[in-house]
Order: structure tokens, then C-alpha cells, then sequence
């Protein structure tokens, strides 16, 4: 087993207020994973811990196999640089020892990769949250870290830039960097998380995962809920407004849309969705659907 990061008994107090009790975990190589929970349960603060850029209180922290790179992308980009993302990302790059030669061949095909031509020339200051975020990210990656901290990456990117981050992650996945991230929404990027984790009340928690399954979003309109409650083959079903949106089994879905259209109802959207329905080792927790 080749562990890149050991946490033991972290504990992380502000002022007396306790952020993090007691957390233990491992981090290995080539197993990607996700710490999920609440707004304030820490998730944020444990991941800059392993960053390194926060102590803890108390507990430790070992790199066993080496000392590892590790590339950081925070919550919130610092916006207030006098640079232009290219500028930015070649002091970064000089600032991790990677010669001219590698940032002048990958800055402009990262910069290309996320669609970032058209404010090239702009202060990063001066671009939108989304641009700043995508700069957060490329600085990150810029040298192939062995662990990549992502905290809550996708919020404010761009359909495009999210499976662009999503194919990255990949690559970088097959030539050995381990991804370490947060979310919050069921989104593109859990499709790569190998173990994911629930913090609450200052502890993590390992989740079990069941097997992702391909399901399909359907949203409808002037159908009764009371008798598309009644179908087995719904899986979960909600009421927004005069819409119902409804979650079923991919090999259902011909069927139900085909239910859907004799009753007179009308369909607005068909969609693929993950189911990813995950409970902690004491078989607690929820169905976590969304879209
Ligand atoms: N530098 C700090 N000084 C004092 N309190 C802090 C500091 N950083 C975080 N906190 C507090 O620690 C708690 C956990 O914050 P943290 O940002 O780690 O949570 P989070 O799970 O990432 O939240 P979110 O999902 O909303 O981003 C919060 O109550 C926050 O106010």
C-alpha cells in the first residue's frame, strides 16, 4: 500500500470553537477521494490542513512514502493579481522550478483547454469568478502534483470547463497524480471518487458507495403526482412548481415516457443523471439524487 498522506488525530480549534475533533485518515495513492458535508463542517480547513498552508491544533501529519508535491486549488482564487493568467501562471511555474521550455508549451494549451484565449490579455483583477477559478486551477496543476486538493472545484465553472476539469483529472489520474476534493451537489467529477468521506460534528465518517447507476431525469408537466407516485418504477419524485421531476432506472425509462405521453402529460426534459446513493459504515445517511 503506498500511503501519500497519514492524518492522525487531528484536532483543529478557533478560538473555542471546535472545527475539526478528532480526524484520522489515509490518503493512498491512486485513490481518489471526497470529503461531503454540511456549509461549516469543516471540509474546507481540513483540506488546507493537508495542503499544509493551516496547522493543526494538535494531531500529525506524515508524508510516509517522500515528500510529495501537492497542488492546491482553494474555495476562492485570490482575485486581486496584477497579471494576466499567462503572466500569473509563468510566475507560478518558475516560483515550482519548472523550466521555460515545459511553461511555455503548457501554459498556452491549459489556457487553450479552458477556454481562456479571449481575456488573455486582461488582468486576472478583471476577469469574471468563473476565469478566476479556471486560473486556480491550471496554477495547481501546473506541476503534476502527486496529491491535487480541489475544494469544491466545480461551483462557477462553465458546462465546458467542468468536463474539460473532469477529463483532466483523468489523465492526470492515469499518470499517477491522486485527487483529494469537496463538493457539495452530486455533480460530473464523483464519478472519479474512489472512497468518499461525510464530516460532521468535527469527525469523518467513511461512506460506502453502491455501484453508480445510470439513471435518467425526467421532467414533466400535467400529470397528477398522485398517480405518478403510484408507478414502482419511479424511483424518487419531486413537485417544483407545476412540474414533477422524476428519477427512474435507465432500462425504464422508454416505458415511462411512453406512460408519460398516453396520460396527455408533457415532457419538458429527459436527462442522464448518477445515482449515487451513499450511506456511512453504521448504515446511515440519505439517497443523495440530483441532477
Ligand atoms: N480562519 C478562521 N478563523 C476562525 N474561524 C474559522 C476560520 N476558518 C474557518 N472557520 C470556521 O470554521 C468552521 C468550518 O469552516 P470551513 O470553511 O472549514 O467549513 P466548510 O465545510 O468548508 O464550509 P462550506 O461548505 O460552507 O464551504 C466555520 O464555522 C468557520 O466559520
Amino acid at each position: 500500500m503506498n500511503k501519500l498522506v497519514e492524518l492522525k488525530n487531528i484536532k483543529k480549534v478557533y478560538a473555542s470553537n471546535y472545527v475539526l475533533r478528532d480526524v484520522s485518515l489515509s490518503i493512498e495513492k491512486n485513490k481518489n477521494i471526497a470529503i461531503l458535508g454540511g456549509n461549516g463542517t469543516g471540509k474546507s480547513t481540513l483540506l488546507r490542513i493537508i495542503a499544509g498552508i493551516e496547522r493543526p491544533s494538535s494531531g500529525e501529519i506524515y508524508h510516509p512514502s517522500k515528500e510529495i508535491n501537492i497542488g492546491y486549488v482553494p474555495e476562492r482564487f485570490p482575485k486581486n493579481i496584477r497579471f494576466t493568467p499567462g503572466e500569473y501562471l509563468h510566475y507560478i511555474g518558475k516560483i515550482n522550478g519548472i523550466s521555460t521550455v515545459n511553461l511555455q508549451k503548457n501554459i498556452p494549451d491549459y489556457i487553450q483547454r479552458f477556454q481562456l484565449e479571449e481575456v488573455s490579455n486582461k488582468w486576472i483583477m478583471n476577469l469574471s469568478k468563473g476565469n478566476i477559478q479556471k486560473v486556480g486551477i491550471i496554477q495547481a496543476i501546473l506541476d503534476k502534483p502527486d496529491l491535487l486538493i480541489l475544494d469544491e472545484p466545480i461551483s462557477g465553472l462553465d458546462a465546458h470547463a467542468q468536463q474539460e476539469l473532469l477529463k483532466l483529472l483523468k489523465e492526470m489520474n492515469e499518470e499517477g497524480t491522486t485527487v483529494l476534493l469537496t463538493y457539495h451537489e452530486s455533480n460530473i467529477l464523483e464519478g472519479i471518487v474512489d472512497t468518499a468521506y461525510h464530516l460532521s460534528n468535527g469527525s469523518i465518517t467513511k461512506m460506502k458507495q453502491k455501484k453508480l447507476q445510470e439513471m435518467k431525469l425526467i421532467e414533466l408537466e400535467k400529470l397528477d403526482d398522485g398517480i405518478v407516485m403510484s408507478w414502482d418504477e419511479v424511483l424518487f419524485m419531486k413537485k417544483v412548481e407545476s412540474k414533477l421531476i422524476l428519477y427512474v432506472h435507465v432500462r425504464d425509462s422508454d416505458m415511462i415516457l411512453t406512460r408519460i405521453l398516453q396520460l396527455k402529460g408533457s415532457i419538458r426534459r429527459v436527462d442522464n443523471v448518477v445515482d449515487f446513493y451513499l450511506h456511512d459504515e453504521k448504515g446511515q445517511g440519505g439517497n443523495n439524487l440530483s441532477e
